[in-house]
């Protein structure tokens, strides 16, 4: 990251608050809308299966009292035919509040899951700048699941524990309340003992969550990196993080297993001490006659079917506890406001004329040091070219950011035909203004839905028209399975050139009035790139096109160009002005044209360069900043042999080139499609 974030903080970069699990619980509850009525027969289904245990146990001590005690067969029938029919109906509703409970928990967490990516794509760019795409993934995946444990299995459980236990123990005490009150008296060691673990198991938790997290993140910086990491041979670095993460993980992992034996281990005694005391307790009962054999058998049945819920409830504090370490790390994400919202009032405005005004905008990224922007004021009416150009961190993506309404600014406004975009609803706005950044955005999926994504629901006819278009309609037959041919963001079957052919198709299919082209050629090897030319010039015809670059091949075609330096405006005229100027501009082009060629035949032979040693004049941008160029670092070495007195270099900029084209509108009209 940039220094000034460094001197501004980050707001993405704390660690994950601590939140009770009641807060975490209230937080997701009401994502259960709809659900409840779901829960609520769940857990009825429960209380009802719970109730056919506690009839069951009860003819249990029957059966043995009168038919095992005294021998008798006919005590046996009656009984026996109650228990079995209670024993079905208790089945048929344990299965069915089971299978209930499955499909109301997935049901949950497909919700959630769908929340928060909702929500996670609303944010803004410099969220994901900040934030490692593996940690993204594993708080999506399986944090998302750990709420679930939290929300709604946890509910279900405790209620169903809950009950269970109060059944078992209105009916050990209805057997024999003294014997009850004796054992009960035992029941709080359950609890202290889940009290001494749910603390560490928290942090264990948390630890192993936030581990779990970056090992996915260096598995996949790692991948995405495969080139880098083979040519420089750094298996060995990559290796090495891989198994710093994985030790954390193991070392949690051991841990969290380690204290959940314990625990275990720990309940296991005190059950055993409890059974004990009933044994105990009973055989001095039955000596004195107070009690019959039928009775303690029932009574120790109803202790054997009362601990596993008291148990679940104590283990469940401690599921819950360690759920609430990945709704932690959801809430922190959710807590993350985008940065712009729907307007309460949208406008009504119908499709515009694609006039777009930046009027005295200044802004500075969140938790940034310094403004990106600074008082930048500029309008291009429709159907204009206009080139934003400028040394690197100038500002330049930060403009197409705002043009988008990523974000608004802190001061002034853009406009669309008059309109503040904070007016357009976000849908309509980004349909209006149609963005074809740096990198090359490939779907996961066929070339077709790849074009058709520019306007969903477009017509075969119309995406292959745009495909023509953009001049990708001929490697585009060529693929295996032609339009049909699935691509991916990491395929190898298309070229960097290919790619970008395909990001225009689409972009001619959304025809929307207003472009904005980042850095379009950039990253294009001089043949790529010559190819792209043309398709370009058909998307830009009839539109706003506002061309951020560093590449100034196309210059000469712009209606005008702006040159950005620190967030603001140097230089503002048409390529031939600027350079007979001789500021700015001239210096970048020269630069340029000084530096590796990278788009071969399309460069320009603008003039003869003839050795001078006048040094170029400064730009003064005014009081408290540096003369433009900062020494050393604009106008490198490379330009060195090149200054010369603007008047005498730029006078005649030839607008033709040497084959006697005119440079850029050469084309003729592409039909409209
Ligand atoms: N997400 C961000 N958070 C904080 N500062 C940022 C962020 N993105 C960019 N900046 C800063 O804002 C300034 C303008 O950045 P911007 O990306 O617009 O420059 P640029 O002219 O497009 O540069 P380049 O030509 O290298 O792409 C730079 O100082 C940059 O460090």
């Amino acid at each position: 990251m940039d220094e000034e974030m460094d001197e501004g903080g980050d707001e993405f970069e704390y660690d994950t608050p601590a939140i009770p699990a009641r807060t975490a619980f209230r937080c997701f509850w009401p994502l259960t809308r709809g659900l409840r009525k779901w829960l609520l027969v769940v857990w009825v289904c429960t209380v009802l299966a719970a109730l056919a245990e506690t009839e069951a146990i009860l003819l249990f001590s029957d059966l043995t009292d009168h038919a095992l005690q005294k021998g008798s067969l006919a005590a046996f029938w009656s009984p026996a035919g109650t228990w079995l029919g209670i024993a079905v109906a208790g089945a048929i509703v344990a299965y069915c509040g089971n299978s209930l409970a499955a499909w109301v928990t997935e049901r949950f967490v497909l919700r959630l899951r769908e929340h928060v990516f909702d929500h996670v794509q609303q944010l803004p760019p410099h969220f994901f700048q900040r934030h490692r795409q593996g940690d993204l993934l594993s708080r999506l995946t399986s944090d998302v699941e750990a709420i679930e444990t939290l929300v709604v299995s946890g509910l279900v459980g405790a209620a169903s524990a809950a009950f269970s236990a109060l059944f078992y123990a209105v009916a050990a005490f209805w057997l024999r309340w003294d014997l009850a009150a004796a054992t009960f008296v035992l029941a709080p060691l359950f609890w202290l003992a889940a009290r001494r673990f749910s603390g560490s198991i928290k942090d264990v938790s948390r630890a192993g969550r936030v581990a779990d997290g970056a090992i996915t993140s260096v598995v996949e910086e790692s991948l995405g990196n495969i080139v880098l990491t083979q040519a420089y041979d750094r298996r060995d670095a990559e290796r090495r993080r891989l198994r710093e993460e994985a030790s954390a993980w193991f070392r949690a992992s051991v841990r969290s297993t380690r204290l959940n034996e314990a625990y275990e281990q720990l309940v296991q005694v005190i059950e055993t001490v409890c059974v004990l005391a009933v044994i105990g307790i009973g055989a001095w009962e039955i000596s004195t006659g107070r009690m019959s054999l039928g009775q303690l058998l029932a009574f120790a049945a109803f202790l054997g079917y009362l601990y596993p819920p008291v148990r679940g409830l104590a283990q469940l504090g401690l599921t819950v506890t360690a759920a609430t370490a990945g709704a932690e790390r959801l809430i922190e994400i959710l807590d993350v406001r985008p940065s712009v919202t729907d307007p309460g009032r949208p406008s009504d405005t119908g499709r515009p004329d694609g006039t777009v005004e930046v009027r005295g905008v200044t802004f500075r990224y969140p938790g940034a040091g310094k403004t990106a922007l600074e008082n930048l004021s500029f309008t291009v009416s429709p159907g204009e070219l206009v080139i934003v150009t400028g040394p690197s961190g100038a500002g330049k993506s930060t403009v197409s950011k705002l043009l988008l309404r990523f974000y608004d600014p802190d001061a002034g406004e853009v406009l669309l035909d008059g309109v503040p975009l904070r007016d357009f609803p976000l849908a309509r706005l980004r349909e209006y203004v149609t963005l074809l950044p740096q990198e090359t955005l490939v779907l996961h999926d066929t070339v077709r839905a790849n074009i058709a994504c520019g306007r969903p629901g477009a017509s075969d006819r119309a995406i292959e028209q745009a495909a023509r278009a953009a001049d990708a309609h001929d490697f585009i037959v060529r693929l295996p399975d032609g339009y049909d041919t699935k691509v991916d963001p990491n395929s190898a079957r298309l070229s960097g050139g290919q790619l970008q052919r395909l990001a225009i198709a689409r972009a001619i299919l959304r025809d929307a009035p207003v472009l904005v082209l980042d850095e379009p050629t950039t990253g294009l090897d001089a043949m790529a790139a010559r190819r792209v030319v043309k398709p370009l010039r058909r998307l830009m015809t009839g539109r706003t096109t506002i061309m951020i670059t560093h590449d100034l091949n196309l210059a000469p075609d712009a209606d005008r160009i702006l040159v950005v330096d620190r967030g603001r405006i140097v230089e503002t005229g048409r390529h031939d002005e600027l350079l007979a100027r001789g500021g700015a501009y001239a210096r970048l082009y020269r630069s340029q044209n000084n530096a590796v060629m990278d788009t071969g035949e399309l460069r320009m032979p603008l003039w003869e360069e003839t050795p001078a040693p006048v040094p170029a004049p400064a730009y003064d941008h005014g009081p408290g900043c540096e003369p433009y160029p900062p020494a050393g670092t604009w106008a490198g070495p490379a330009c060195e042999s090149s200054r010369q007195p603007a008047s005498e270099s730029y006078g005649e900029v030839p607008s033709y080139l040497p084959d006697g084209r005119p440079l850029f509108r050469d084309e003729e009209a592409w039909p409209a499609i």
